[in-house]
């Protein structure tokens, strides 16, 4: 084990959070600026009353969340008083469940006093946490580039990460992953392997679903990475059926501070038919630092299993069309990453191939004829049978944006014959990596 103590020294002042969840709420309480969920930055919404069985459709959970719906578009604002009890109430409740706050809880936050995680470091500790394991695959970027003949971007590419992590309580409760033995599921372990995949790639935007341990795990260690950090759950997440549940899953997304600014965020609760629904998006537009440029991107999960296509196609046009109000008719690049638990076949697929937002699935790229998206993105045997399915994509502007290079899925003989997760890989969905650049100069409308 390293001695650096990221990862197992919770009263040490970087992260220490993963090991031990009841010492989070020091961190949560310091480090402010890196902490702009939407929730924060709303200081008029009530603070949230959060429970680990909670739900936020009983406003335990993220109350407050949904009122504004599509009117939470708005600039992310400085926090206030308001902020730092939401703070106060979410690191409660996050630690001990107690009715009444502790004093501890009420220390202002200090930006200032925001340590930063040496990504290697961090690294280093999540190896000697999995050092019993067997070693990461090797996956490599699989240039796909035409930026030479269309006047490539003198900035570093964005680099885009999209990953359905597993949720925690679902993967041991839920989802019947009959040949993952219970010890390739331990938190403990597997986050490591998450982290570690997160840290080899360095995405710069950084899109997650599934996500249960956003407070006292991903937060806390990436904004010390260097991550603004967004999440959004679940009005009724499945995990807080399951005894033991870390809270309700739902999208988080990342971005580094150092390449964008936050120019707005949006959290949406999608609608089908006019219905709320229990799926969710955060969108946000960001400009890039280096070249000014603005760019929206968005996370979502739609809604999973077979029969439900008609809902997922209805959950995906209104996700088209508030990202057409949000991109003011196409005119700001757009990224949208998710798990849209479609197959190309669908035709929620097809409304985003055929939207006016002028969008193309990224992923297609690494096929031979550039047309065809890859054959699997999750692979799992459940006791139904093997499930392996392409439902994670990531679409972008394609007259704005180049895709530079992919990250390559793995192979079959890689995922090996117990298929997704497994002792080497946390998720049974692959997470999927992509370099863009701006195409310079803008071609006007999208
Ligand atoms: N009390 C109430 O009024 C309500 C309660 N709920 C709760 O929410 C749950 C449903 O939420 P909803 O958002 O619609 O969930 P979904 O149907 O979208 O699925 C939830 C999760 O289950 C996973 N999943 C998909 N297929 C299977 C499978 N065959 N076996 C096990 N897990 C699977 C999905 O993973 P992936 O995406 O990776 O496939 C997904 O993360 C209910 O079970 C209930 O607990 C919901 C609404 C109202
Ligand atoms: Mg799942």
């Amino acid at each position: 084990m390293s001695c650096c103590g990221l990862l197992t020294h919770p009263t040490h002042s970087r992260c220490g959070l993963l090991t031990h969840p009841t010492h989070s709420r020091c961190d949560l309480l310091t480090h402010p600026t890196h902490s702009r969920c939407d929730l924060l930055t709303h200081p008029t919404h009530s603070p949230l009353r959060v429970g680990s069985r909670g739900r936020a459709g009983d406003g335990q959970w993220g109350a407050g969340l949904w009122g504004a719906d599509r009117a939470s578009a708005s600039p992310a604002s400085p926090m206030g008083h308001g902020t730092s009890r939401l703070y106060s109430a979410l690191a409660k409740t996050l630690t001990s469940g107690a009715a009444a706050p502790h004093p501890e809880y009420l220390l202002s936050p200090d930006p200032e006093h925001l340590e930063p995680i040496d990504p290697k470091e961090l690294l280093e500790e999540c190896r000697a946490v999995l050092h019993t394991r067997p070693p990461r695959f090797q996956r490599d970027f699989v240039s796909v580039s035409s930026v030479s003949s269309e006047c490539p971007s003198s900035h570093p590419p964005i680099r885009v990460m999209q990953w359905n992590i597993l949720a925690q309580a679902l993967g041991e409760g839920k989802d019947n992953f009959v040949q993952c033995p219970a010890e390739a599921l331990r938190w403990e372990e597997r986050k490591c392997l998450i982290l570690e995949e997160i840290l080899a790639y360095q995405p710069d935007i950084l899109c997650l679903q599934e996500v249960d341990h956003y407070f006292d795990t991903f937060q806390p260690l990436l904004s010390r990475l260097g991550y603004q950090c967004t999440f959004l759950p679940k009005p009724w997440s499945p995990c807080l059926d399951v005894e033991h549940n870390n809270g309700p899953d739902g999208c988080a997304l990342f971005f580094l501070q150092n390449r964008f600014k936050l120019i707005n965020s949006a959290n949406i609760r999608l609608t089908a038919m006019t219905l709320k629904t229990n799926q969710v998006a955060i969108a946000q537009t960001l400009e890039c630092r280096e070249s000014g440029r603005q760019l929206c991107v968005a996370v979502t999960h739609l809604k999973a299993r077979t029969g439900w296509e008609r809902f997922r196609s209805a959950q995906g046009c209104d996700l088209l069309q508030n990202l057409q109000s949000i991109t003011q008719g196409a005119r700001t690049p757009l990224i949208v990453c998710g798990d849209f638990n479609a197959e190309p076949t669908e035709e929620v697929y097809r409304h985003f191939a055929s939207s006016s937002l002028n969008l193309s699935s990224a992923y297609k790229l690494l096929s031979a004829d550039g047309q065809s998206e890859p054959p699997y993105t999750t692979w799992k045997i459940r006791t139904s049978g093997e499930c392996r399915h392409t439902l994670d994509y990531i679409w972008y502007s394609q007259h704005a944006l180049s895709v530079r290079s992919a990250l390559d899925l793995l192979t079959e003989e890689q995922i090996g014959p117990n298929r997704l997760p497994s002792f080497n890989y946390p998720s049974d969905h692959l997470s999927l990596v992509c370099d863009f650049s701006f195409k310079e100069p803008p071609h006007g409308l999208l």
